[in-house]
Protein backbone atom coordinates (compact mmCIF):
# COMPACT_ATOMS: atom_id res chain seq x y z
CA UNK A 1 0.00 0.00 0.00
CA UNK A 2 1.30 3.56 -1.12
CA UNK A 3 1.82 5.45 2.02
CA UNK A 4 -0.26 9.07 2.64
CA UNK A 5 -0.16 11.41 5.20
CA UNK A 6 -1.73 14.69 5.59
CA UNK A 7 -0.38 17.39 8.03
CA UNK A 8 -3.35 19.90 9.75
CA UNK A 9 -1.77 23.10 10.69
CA UNK A 10 -0.62 22.94 14.25
CA UNK A 11 0.78 20.22 13.36
CA UNK A 12 -1.64 17.12 13.49
CA UNK A 13 -0.71 14.21 10.83
CA UNK A 14 -3.48 11.62 9.56
CA UNK A 15 -2.23 8.68 7.94
CA UNK A 16 -4.54 7.49 4.64
CA UNK A 17 -3.90 5.22 2.00
CA UNK A 18 -1.91 6.76 -1.35
CA UNK A 19 -4.21 6.85 -4.29
CA UNK A 20 -2.00 9.53 -6.63
CA UNK A 21 1.14 10.11 -5.84
CA UNK A 22 2.89 13.35 -4.85
CA UNK A 23 3.48 15.90 -2.41
CA UNK A 24 1.10 19.62 -2.13
CA UNK A 25 -0.08 22.08 0.01
CA UNK A 26 -2.96 24.49 0.12
CA UNK A 27 -5.70 25.66 2.51
CA UNK A 28 -7.59 22.74 3.93
CA UNK A 29 -11.47 22.78 2.60
CA UNK A 30 -14.21 20.44 2.86
CA UNK A 31 -17.41 20.28 0.04
CA UNK A 32 -20.43 18.47 1.66
CA UNK A 33 -21.68 17.93 -2.50
CA UNK A 34 -22.34 14.34 -2.73
CA UNK A 35 -22.54 14.36 -6.39
CA UNK A 36 -20.71 16.84 -9.22
CA UNK A 37 -16.90 15.92 -8.03
CA UNK A 38 -16.08 15.80 -12.12
CA UNK A 39 -17.26 19.66 -11.80
CA UNK A 40 -15.70 20.59 -8.40
CA UNK A 41 -12.62 19.15 -9.49
CA UNK A 42 -11.88 21.40 -12.57
CA UNK A 43 -13.65 24.57 -10.74
CA UNK A 44 -10.90 26.98 -10.94
CA UNK A 45 -11.80 28.60 -7.82
CA UNK A 46 -10.22 25.48 -6.17
CA UNK A 47 -7.31 26.51 -7.07
CA UNK A 48 -4.67 26.65 -3.56
CA UNK A 49 -6.83 24.44 -1.77
CA UNK A 50 -7.06 20.72 -0.88
CA UNK A 51 -10.38 19.63 -1.41
CA UNK A 52 -12.02 17.02 1.29
CA UNK A 53 -15.11 15.48 0.44
CA UNK A 54 -17.47 15.18 3.37
CA UNK A 55 -19.73 12.49 0.91
CA UNK A 56 -17.72 8.97 1.94
CA UNK A 57 -17.90 7.69 -1.80
CA UNK A 58 -16.15 9.84 -4.57
CA UNK A 59 -16.21 8.66 -8.14
CA UNK A 60 -18.97 5.85 -8.57
CA UNK A 61 -20.24 7.26 -11.79
CA UNK A 62 -16.88 7.52 -13.83
CA UNK A 63 -15.44 10.79 -15.31
CA UNK A 64 -16.22 12.54 -18.24
CA UNK A 65 -14.51 15.12 -19.83
CA UNK A 66 -18.12 17.28 -20.88
CA UNK A 67 -18.65 17.48 -17.33
CA UNK A 68 -15.58 19.49 -16.79
CA UNK A 69 -15.43 23.19 -16.24
CA UNK A 70 -11.99 24.06 -17.10
CA UNK A 71 -8.90 22.05 -18.63
CA UNK A 72 -7.39 20.98 -15.74
CA UNK A 73 -8.02 19.84 -12.27
CA UNK A 74 -7.46 22.87 -9.75
CA UNK A 75 -7.53 21.63 -6.23
CA UNK A 76 -4.00 20.84 -5.35
CA UNK A 77 -4.45 17.83 -3.64
CA UNK A 78 -7.86 15.56 -2.83
CA UNK A 79 -8.79 13.66 0.32
CA UNK A 80 -11.74 11.51 0.52
CA UNK A 81 -13.36 8.77 2.16
CA UNK A 82 -12.85 6.26 -0.61
CA UNK A 83 -12.01 7.32 -4.10
CA UNK A 84 -12.90 5.00 -6.90
CA UNK A 85 -10.03 3.72 -9.26
CA UNK A 86 -11.58 6.11 -12.08
CA UNK A 87 -10.76 9.36 -10.12
CA UNK A 88 -7.29 8.16 -8.28
CA UNK A 89 -6.26 7.67 -12.18
CA UNK A 90 -7.51 10.95 -12.94
CA UNK A 91 -6.20 12.55 -10.53
CA UNK A 92 -2.68 10.72 -11.00
CA UNK A 93 -2.34 11.70 -14.52
CA UNK A 94 -2.98 15.01 -13.68
CA UNK A 95 -0.23 15.07 -11.04
CA UNK A 96 -2.92 15.85 -8.35
CA UNK A 97 -2.06 13.77 -4.87
CA UNK A 98 -5.08 11.82 -3.72
CA UNK A 99 -5.81 9.67 -0.51
CA UNK A 100 -8.51 7.60 0.89
CA UNK A 101 -9.35 5.47 3.61
CA UNK A 102 -8.97 8.32 6.35
CA UNK A 103 -11.30 9.47 8.74
CA UNK A 104 -12.92 12.58 6.66
CA UNK A 105 -15.05 13.20 9.65
CA UNK A 106 -12.37 13.64 11.65
CA UNK A 107 -11.30 16.16 8.82
CA UNK A 108 -14.43 17.80 8.59
CA UNK A 109 -14.66 18.43 12.20
CA UNK A 110 -11.50 19.83 12.36
CA UNK A 111 -12.37 22.51 9.76
CA UNK A 112 -15.73 23.11 11.18
CA UNK A 113 -13.93 23.97 14.75
CA UNK A 114 -10.75 25.47 13.70
CA UNK A 115 -11.64 27.15 10.10
CA UNK A 116 -9.97 26.54 6.51
CA UNK A 117 -6.51 26.05 7.42
CA UNK A 118 -2.64 25.44 6.32
CA UNK A 119 -2.40 21.90 5.24
CA UNK A 120 0.60 19.45 3.88
CA UNK A 121 0.59 16.01 1.84
CA UNK A 122 2.51 12.95 0.77
CA UNK A 123 1.85 10.59 -0.75
CA UNK A 124 4.13 7.85 -2.40
CA UNK A 125 6.03 4.50 -1.66
CA UNK A 126 8.54 6.34 -0.12
CA UNK A 127 7.06 9.58 1.74
CA UNK A 128 6.74 9.94 5.64
CA UNK A 129 5.32 12.48 8.23
CA UNK A 130 7.87 14.52 7.56
CA UNK A 131 7.03 15.45 4.23
CA UNK A 132 3.93 16.34 4.84
CA UNK A 133 4.70 18.77 7.85
CA UNK A 134 7.47 19.95 5.69
CA UNK A 135 4.48 20.90 2.77
CA UNK A 136 2.82 22.39 5.52
CA UNK A 137 5.70 24.32 6.86
CA UNK A 138 5.64 26.05 3.12
CA UNK A 139 2.11 26.82 3.19
CA UNK A 140 1.09 30.14 2.29
CA UNK A 141 -1.82 31.75 3.88
CA UNK A 142 -4.24 32.33 1.09
CA UNK A 143 -4.58 36.16 0.95
CA UNK A 144 -0.79 35.81 0.54
CA UNK A 145 -1.29 34.33 -3.07
CA UNK A 146 -1.15 37.68 -4.71
CA UNK A 147 -0.71 36.77 -8.27
CA UNK A 148 -3.41 33.89 -8.26
CA UNK A 149 -5.90 35.74 -10.83
CA UNK A 150 -2.65 34.80 -13.27
CA UNK A 151 -2.51 31.41 -12.39
CA UNK A 152 -6.59 30.84 -13.44
CA UNK A 153 -7.39 33.46 -16.26
CA UNK A 154 -7.27 33.59 -19.98
CA UNK A 155 -4.32 35.16 -21.35
CA UNK A 156 -5.82 36.07 -24.85
CA UNK A 157 -9.22 37.31 -25.78
CA UNK A 158 -12.30 34.68 -26.06
CA UNK A 159 -14.82 35.23 -28.20
CA UNK A 160 -17.57 32.60 -27.53
CA UNK A 161 -20.93 33.30 -29.32
CA UNK A 162 -19.80 35.10 -32.33
CA UNK A 163 -22.46 36.45 -34.47
CA UNK A 164 -24.93 35.89 -32.05
CA UNK A 165 -27.97 38.61 -32.37
CA UNK A 166 -28.30 38.73 -28.32
CA UNK A 167 -26.84 40.94 -25.15
CA UNK A 168 -22.41 41.49 -25.66
CA UNK A 169 -21.00 40.81 -22.43
CA UNK A 170 -17.67 41.46 -21.49
CA UNK A 171 -17.23 38.57 -19.08
CA UNK A 172 -13.78 39.33 -17.07
CA UNK A 173 -12.04 35.88 -16.53
CA UNK A 174 -10.97 35.64 -12.40
CA UNK A 175 -11.12 31.74 -13.21
CA UNK A 176 -14.38 31.22 -14.75
CA UNK A 177 -16.36 28.48 -14.90
CA UNK A 178 -16.93 27.13 -18.17
CA UNK A 179 -20.69 26.89 -17.30
CA UNK A 180 -20.77 30.95 -16.71
CA UNK A 181 -20.16 31.17 -20.63
CA UNK A 182 -22.35 28.40 -21.82
CA UNK A 183 -25.50 29.80 -19.77
CA UNK A 184 -24.91 33.12 -21.42
CA UNK A 185 -24.54 31.65 -24.87
CA UNK A 186 -27.48 29.49 -24.62
CA UNK A 187 -29.29 32.64 -24.28
CA UNK A 188 -27.91 34.15 -27.48
CA UNK A 189 -25.30 36.24 -25.77
CA UNK A 190 -21.78 37.10 -27.68
CA UNK A 191 -19.34 36.95 -24.32
CA UNK A 192 -16.08 37.93 -24.51
CA UNK A 193 -13.72 36.41 -22.16
CA UNK A 194 -11.57 38.72 -20.93
CA UNK A 195 -7.80 38.15 -18.72
CA UNK A 196 -8.66 39.19 -15.24
CA UNK A 197 -6.37 42.09 -15.68
CA UNK A 198 -7.95 43.64 -18.44
CA UNK A 199 -7.71 47.12 -18.94
CA UNK A 200 -10.35 49.97 -19.12
CA UNK A 201 -9.21 50.35 -23.12
CA UNK A 202 -9.49 46.69 -23.27
CA UNK A 203 -13.38 46.87 -22.01
CA UNK A 204 -14.48 49.80 -23.68
CA UNK A 205 -13.24 47.95 -27.55
CA UNK A 206 -15.67 45.21 -26.50
CA UNK A 207 -18.80 47.99 -25.97
CA UNK A 208 -20.51 45.29 -23.32
CA UNK A 209 -23.66 45.81 -22.74
CA UNK A 210 -22.81 44.28 -19.47
CA UNK A 211 -19.66 44.07 -17.60
CA UNK A 212 -19.74 40.63 -15.88
CA UNK A 213 -16.67 39.78 -12.92
CA UNK A 214 -16.50 36.12 -12.89
CA UNK A 215 -15.99 33.53 -10.12
CA UNK A 216 -12.17 32.91 -9.21
CA UNK A 217 -9.97 31.91 -5.89
CA UNK A 218 -8.48 33.33 -3.48
CA UNK A 219 -9.13 36.54 -1.68
CA UNK A 220 -11.21 39.44 -3.41
CA UNK A 221 -8.62 41.78 -2.10
CA UNK A 222 -6.25 40.89 -4.33
CA UNK A 223 -7.95 41.69 -8.16
CA UNK A 224 -7.76 45.44 -7.88
CA UNK A 225 -7.87 45.34 -11.45
CA UNK A 226 -10.95 44.09 -11.52
CA UNK A 227 -12.72 46.61 -8.84
CA UNK A 228 -11.54 49.00 -10.47
CA UNK A 229 -13.24 48.17 -14.20
CA UNK A 230 -16.49 48.51 -12.23
CA UNK A 231 -15.71 51.54 -10.60
CA UNK A 232 -14.95 52.79 -14.14
CA UNK A 233 -18.08 51.14 -15.89
CA UNK A 234 -20.52 51.24 -13.43
CA UNK A 235 -21.92 55.01 -14.00
CA UNK A 236 -22.79 53.83 -17.59
CA UNK A 237 -22.81 50.15 -18.09
CA UNK A 238 -24.72 47.16 -16.23
CA UNK A 239 -22.39 45.50 -13.88
CA UNK A 240 -23.55 41.77 -12.77
CA UNK A 241 -21.42 39.10 -10.58
CA UNK A 242 -20.72 35.98 -9.38
CA UNK A 243 -18.96 34.52 -6.00
CA UNK A 244 -15.53 36.19 -6.13
CA UNK A 245 -17.81 38.84 -8.95
CA UNK A 246 -20.20 40.02 -6.20
CA UNK A 247 -17.53 40.40 -3.76
CA UNK A 248 -15.63 42.71 -6.32
CA UNK A 249 -18.30 44.24 -6.94
CA UNK A 250 -19.12 45.22 -3.82
CA UNK A 251 -15.31 46.47 -3.00
CA UNK A 252 -15.58 48.57 -5.77
CA UNK A 253 -18.59 50.71 -4.77
CA UNK A 254 -18.00 51.34 -1.11
CA UNK A 255 -18.43 47.36 0.35
CA UNK A 256 -16.10 45.33 2.25
CA UNK A 257 -15.20 41.98 2.18
CA UNK A 258 -14.15 39.42 4.96
CA UNK A 259 -12.97 35.88 5.63
CA UNK A 260 -15.48 33.37 6.90
CA UNK A 261 -14.36 30.14 9.42
CA UNK A 262 -14.71 27.87 6.98
CA UNK A 263 -17.03 28.80 4.18
CA UNK A 264 -19.75 27.14 2.15
CA UNK A 265 -18.77 24.14 -0.32
CA UNK A 266 -21.97 22.50 -1.56
CA UNK A 267 -25.02 21.63 -3.41
CA UNK A 268 -27.70 22.39 -0.47
CA UNK A 269 -27.19 25.45 0.42
CA UNK A 270 -30.63 27.01 1.26
CA UNK A 271 -30.96 31.05 -0.21
CA UNK A 272 -33.79 33.42 0.70
CA UNK A 273 -35.26 35.95 -2.03
CA UNK A 274 -35.88 39.00 0.30
CA UNK A 275 -38.47 40.12 -1.81
CA UNK A 276 -40.25 37.03 -3.30
CA UNK A 277 -40.30 35.23 0.04
CA UNK A 278 -38.91 32.24 -2.21
CA UNK A 279 -36.07 29.92 -1.13
CA UNK A 280 -34.44 28.59 -3.13
CA UNK A 281 -31.47 25.63 -2.74
CA UNK A 282 -28.12 26.65 -4.29
CA UNK A 283 -24.69 25.83 -5.16
CA UNK A 284 -22.05 27.01 -3.60
CA UNK A 285 -18.12 27.30 -3.49
CA UNK A 286 -16.70 29.95 -1.06
CA UNK A 287 -14.26 31.32 1.68
CA UNK A 288 -14.87 35.05 1.47
CA UNK A 289 -18.10 36.72 1.67
CA UNK A 290 -19.40 40.42 1.84
CA UNK A 291 -19.39 41.85 5.13
CA UNK A 292 -20.70 45.30 4.46
CA UNK A 293 -22.25 46.06 1.32
CA UNK A 294 -22.05 49.90 1.00
CA UNK A 295 -24.64 52.84 0.51
CA UNK A 296 -24.91 51.83 -3.04
CA UNK A 297 -26.04 48.29 -3.23
CA UNK A 298 -28.82 46.61 -0.96
CA UNK A 299 -28.89 42.69 -0.21
CA UNK A 300 -31.90 41.23 -2.07
CA UNK A 301 -31.25 37.16 -1.23
CA UNK A 302 -29.59 36.03 2.29
CA UNK A 303 -28.41 32.68 3.50
CA UNK A 304 -31.13 30.60 5.64
CA UNK A 305 -28.40 29.16 7.88
CA UNK A 306 -26.49 32.20 9.09
CA UNK A 307 -27.69 35.49 7.28
CA UNK A 308 -25.00 36.01 4.82
CA UNK A 309 -25.46 38.58 1.69
CA UNK A 310 -25.79 35.80 -0.89
CA UNK A 311 -27.63 38.12 -3.90
CA UNK A 312 -26.81 41.97 -3.72
CA UNK A 313 -28.93 44.85 -6.26
CA UNK A 314 -27.54 48.47 -6.92
CA UNK A 315 -29.76 51.37 -5.45
CA UNK A 316 -29.28 53.77 -8.40
CA UNK A 317 -26.73 51.96 -10.88
CA UNK A 318 -28.18 48.85 -12.63
CA UNK A 319 -25.82 45.94 -10.85
CA UNK A 320 -26.92 42.43 -10.27
CA UNK A 321 -24.76 39.55 -8.00
CA UNK A 322 -25.05 36.32 -6.80
CA UNK A 323 -22.54 34.43 -4.10
CA UNK A 324 -23.59 31.16 -5.24
CA UNK A 325 -23.51 29.84 -8.10
CA UNK A 326 -26.42 30.16 -10.61
CA UNK A 327 -24.74 28.06 -13.63
CA UNK A 328 -25.22 24.88 -10.80
CA UNK A 329 -22.85 22.65 -12.54
CA UNK A 330 -22.65 20.98 -10.14
CA UNK A 331 -25.87 21.31 -8.40
CA UNK A 332 -29.93 22.31 -8.55
CA UNK A 333 -30.97 24.41 -11.62
CA UNK A 334 -32.90 26.63 -9.56
CA UNK A 335 -31.63 29.70 -10.32
CA UNK A 336 -30.26 29.58 -14.00
CA UNK A 337 -32.95 32.77 -14.40
CA UNK A 338 -30.27 34.50 -12.63
CA UNK A 339 -28.83 34.75 -16.46
CA UNK A 340 -31.92 35.65 -17.77
CA UNK A 341 -32.38 38.80 -15.32
CA UNK A 342 -28.66 39.86 -16.31
CA UNK A 343 -29.36 40.14 -20.11
CA UNK A 344 -32.70 41.74 -19.46
CA UNK A 345 -30.97 44.43 -17.31
CA UNK A 346 -28.40 44.09 -20.34
CA UNK A 347 -30.74 44.72 -22.81
CA UNK A 348 -32.37 47.67 -21.03
CA UNK A 349 -29.28 49.14 -21.45
CA UNK A 350 -28.47 48.41 -25.15
CA UNK A 351 -32.16 49.60 -26.12
CA UNK A 352 -30.83 53.23 -23.82
CA UNK A 353 -28.06 52.91 -26.14
CA UNK A 354 -30.32 53.69 -29.60
CA UNK A 355 -29.75 56.81 -30.83
CA UNK A 356 -33.25 58.97 -30.85
CA UNK A 357 -34.58 59.30 -34.77
CA UNK A 358 -33.84 62.60 -36.08
N1 LIG B 1 -16.25 30.51 -6.20
C1 LIG B 1 -15.70 31.69 -6.00
O1 LIG B 1 -15.75 32.60 -6.82
C2 LIG B 1 -14.91 31.87 -4.73
C3 LIG B 1 -14.67 33.31 -4.35
C4 LIG B 1 -13.57 33.51 -3.34
N2 LIG B 1 -12.33 32.98 -3.80
C5 LIG B 1 -13.98 32.89 -2.03
O2 LIG B 1 -13.43 31.86 -1.64
O3 LIG B 1 -14.84 33.39 -1.37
Amino acid sequence: MTAAYVALEGGHVIEGRGRAPGTARGELVFTTAYTGYEESLTDPSYEEQILTFSYPLIGNYGVREERFEDDRVHPRAVLSRELTDDVADWLESEGVPAMDHLDTREVVTDIRDEGAMKCGIAVGEDVTEEDALAELEACKEMSDHTEIGAQVSVDEVEVHGAGNDGETVALIDCGAKGSITSSLVERDAEVHVLPYDASVEDVESVDPDVLFISNGPGDPANYEQAVSLVEAFVEDTPVAGICLGQQIVARALGGTTEKMTFGHRGVNQPVLDLDSGRVVMTTQNHGYTVDEPGDALEVSQINVNDDTPEGLDGVEYDVLTRQYHPEANPGPEDTLDFFDDVLEMAGDRSQRAVPADD
